[in-house]
């Protein structure tokens, strides 16, 4: 229970993490767009939210107005009651650290006393981490102004880790970790791409807005102007750099040299990260199918080299197919090859004991019988019209249906005398050594895959280790496969009749026996006693003698 409310706890703990560093992650996005937004001029259409035209370099500042064309871009004025309550709402992850304990754990517990969860925070490297990232660095806009280069804000990036942290928990967490990663790996790109726009657009406004080609054009025209169009045409720009497409307009000064060059080396750096970064992904989801699924290309290769008759080579290429088209694992054991027994025991349990549960002898059987049992099977996948097992083969294993039809058939292969499907079994008789069974060790029946069929198989030894701790699921399977045999044929009741005789004339014999025995016993109980009081009265009669000698009187008559 309490591990329970433990588990409760964390996760909400993690989820707000998650959350509250998306919001971050949001925040110091934003926090850059606000370049943009302070080489921008306010005008008034509500108060607290305000709109933002676009600024021209003569005019850091100019009279407030609505734009061309009377279009608005709604952004945050700083000092308005929008971006005061956008800073509440970035409080939070700020002040999370303060208001969430978040325990630790120390030799293998959890720690949960405030006192020792804070002391533990101060004397982190964390805490000071926080500590700078909150420093209010935003009021040196009072002193330098709103259109103050980048940086006034940079302390904010020190909470990245956080963020980091968060992804690297989501990433674990998620069910989906590939798509995950693709889409950590495009969010870091965008986000790559709208600084080094950001970049751009400030080294624009710091050479001066058109006056070459390669900066940002004259923002006094009303189509360079706007925000939008800033955004875009720098966003743009840093794409053609960051992605090498080229195509950028040749720089002419020495700043722009740089930028370009500095951009390169970056986009160099940046294409090697995806590459690796796509290539590990997509090698990390063949691994992970590899791991329950078959290999095609070996299996096809050696089918291929050792010349096998194509007709053969298409069932295994179905098989291959069908297997990958409906996530049919057949290697569940090497996917949870990690895992400790215990959790590996609840996990095949959770799995596959509702599917056991629909074979009929199973039906009421302990819980503790089936989990001992579901680790022990093998799942298996049987194409159309192939044999599971023949008759006269010797049994080895049996099989559960857990998906498909199979039909007990003929030498034909066609006559078919009994149908199975989900919740049936078979091969049982074969291995469970039944009392008259005349196939002895032998396959008594054909048993053929009508569709695709998922089955799960047991193997003798592990029936018999099963059956040895559970024997009412013994009697049961013996029972079934007794009424078989009798339809069959194949069950000598006479064996079975004489068995018992004989097994009567033996314990008669033994009880005759026992009787012998303990008349025996009786007698030589006697004789030991008789033996006992003569040697008793041989004894009292020499210390009498040997009495009589010392007193020197006659010997006593016996
Ligand atoms: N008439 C039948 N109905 C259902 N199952 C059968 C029938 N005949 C044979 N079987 C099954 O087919 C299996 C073939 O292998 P076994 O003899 O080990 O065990 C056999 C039974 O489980």
């Amino acid at each position: 229970m309490c591990r329970v409310k433990q588990d409760e706890r964390e996760r909400g703990a993690t989820l707000c993490e998650i959350s509250l560093s998306v919001l971050l992650f949001i925040h110091l996005i934003t926090s850059r767009s606000l370049y943009l937004q302070t080489r921008s001029v306010v005008s008034f259409p509500h108060p607290g939210i305000y709109v933002w035209e676009t600024a021209s370099p003569q005019s850091p500042l100019p009279s407030p107005s609505f734009g061309p064309k009377g279009k608005k871009n709604w952004v945050l004025d700083p000092s308005g009651d929008g971006y005061y309550q956008w800073l509440l709402v970035m409080m939070v992850p700020i002040a999370y650290n303060w208001i969430f304990l978040i325990c630790f754990l120390e030799e293998g517990l959890l720690v949960a006393d405030p006192g020792a969860i804070a002391w533990r925070y101060v004397a982190s490297r964390a805490f000071w981490r926080d500590v700078a990232s909150l420093l209010p660095t935003d009021l040196l806009y009072l002193w330098l102004g709103l259109g103050c280069p980048l940086g006034v804000r940079a302390n904010r990036l020190l909470r990245s880790p956080r963020l980091l942290e968060a992804l690297d928990r989501a990433e674990t967490r998620t069910a989906r970790p590939h798509a995950f990663r693709l889409a950590k790996l495009v969010s870091c790109i965008l986000a790559g791409i709208h600084w080094h726009g950001c970049l751009y657009f400030a080294l624009s406004g710091h050479i001066g807005f058109g006056v070459d080609n390669w900066v940002y054009p004259n923002t006094s025209d009303p189509d360079f102007g706007r925000l939008l169009r800033q955004y875009l045409h720098s966003f743009y720009f840093s794409t053609l750099v960051l992605t090498t497409v080229g195509d950028t307009p040749e720089p002419s000064r020495e700043e722009e040299f740089l930028f370009m060059a500095g951009g390169f080396l970056l986009a160099v750096l940046a294409f090697a990260t995806i590459m690796g970064s796509v290539a590990s992904v997509v090698v990390d989801m063949g691994r992970a199918e590899a791991a329950f699924l078959p290999e095609h290309d070996p299996v096809k290769a050696y089918l291929r080299e050792r010349q096998v008759e194509p007709q053969l080579r298409r069932r295994v290429e179905n098989w291959l197919q069908h297997l990958r088209m409906n996530c049919k694992m057949i290697r569940e054991d090497q996917a949870l090859r990690h895992l400790s027994p215990n959790l590996r025991a609840q996990v095949a349990a959770a799995v596959h004991v509702p599917a056991l549960r629909k074979v009929q002898i199973f039906r009421h059987c302990e819980r503790s019988f089936l989990e001992e049992l579901v680790l022990r099977l093998q799942p298996q996948v049987y194409v159309p019209g192939e044999y599971v097992c023949r008759k006269g083969e010797v049994g080895r294993e049996m099989f559960f249906v857990r998906e498909g039809q199979l039909a007990v058939v003929a030498e034909d292969g066609v006559t078919r005398y009994a149908l199975l499907g989900e919740g049936h079994y078979f091969g049982e008789i074969s291995i469970l050594s039944i009392k008259g069974n005349l196939s002895g060790n032998r396959r008594t029946a054909n048993i053929r895959s009508l569709g695709y069929s998922d089955l799960f198989r047991l193997s003798k030894g592990d029936l018999a280790e099963v059956l040895a701790e559970f024997p009412s699921a013994k009697e049961a399977l013996e029972a079934k496969g007794r009424e078989i045999l009798l339809q069959m044929g194949q069950l000598d009741t006479q064996v079975e009749a004489r068995e018992e005789a004989q097994r009567r004339e033996e314990q008669r014999r033994t009880q005759a026996l026992q009787l012998r025995l303990d008349a025996l016993q009786t007698r030589l109980a006697r004789m030991l006693a008789g033996l006992e009081s003569g040697a008793l009265k041989l004894t009292l009669r020499l210390e009498r003698l040997e009495g009589g000698r010392g007193g020197e009187g006659p010997p006593e008559r016996p």
